[in-house]
């Protein structure tokens, strides 16, 4: 399935290529730090990411901010918050919450791959209280219930 995404480079990306899908069947693009120098992230600190783009997303979509395996298995460093919600109605620019879990320094080089974006389908619920719930075979089971004999 593939959804039309409508982007806007902001000022401080104009120079920057827009996120794209770095192989055929990526389920990520990849975003950009739209840093206007690079950036130093401490052991053990954060830092929010601008990426340089706002986007409008189609209506009963979202976009996730997930982490990019490399970063994290190299470098320690991943997505605070992932997966981060892009809602359908926000407009304002996309950001990375980074933290950098290893014990180094990290530099976000401007225009460096630093998290993907999949945009996923999402369903809305319409909360109807009741007293009682149906009852199934596993109940209130849970939290490694499974798998006892
Ligand atoms: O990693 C992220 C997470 C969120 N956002 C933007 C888009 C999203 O639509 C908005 C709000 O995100 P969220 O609902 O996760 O944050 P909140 O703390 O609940 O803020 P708000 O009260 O604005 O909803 O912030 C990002 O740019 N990057
Ligand atoms: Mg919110």
């Amino acid at each position: 399935m593939t959804l039309p995404l409508r982007v806007r480079r902001l000022a401080h990306g104009l120079d920057l290529p827009l996120p794209s899908y770095q192989s055929e069947e990526a389920a990520g693009m990849d975003l950009l730090a739209a840093v206007e120098a690079p950036l130093v992230i401490a052991p053990g600190a954060r830092a929010l990411v601008p990426t340089g783009i706002a986007i409008a997303l189609p209506p009963h979509t979202e976009a996730q901010v997930r982490p990019r395996s490399g970063l994290a298995a190299r470098h320690g460093v991943t997505v605070l918050n992932t997966p981060g919600t892009i809602d359908p109605d926000y407009r304002g620019e996309v950001k990375v919450i980074l933290i950098n879990l290893g014990d180094e320094p990290f530099t976000v080089e401007r225009g460096s791959r630093i998290a993907q974006m999949v945009v996923a389908p999402v369903a809305r619920a319409e909360l109807i209280e009741v007293n009682e719930l149906d009852e199934t075979r596993r109940g209130e089971g849970g939290f490694g219930s499974t798998g006892h004999h």
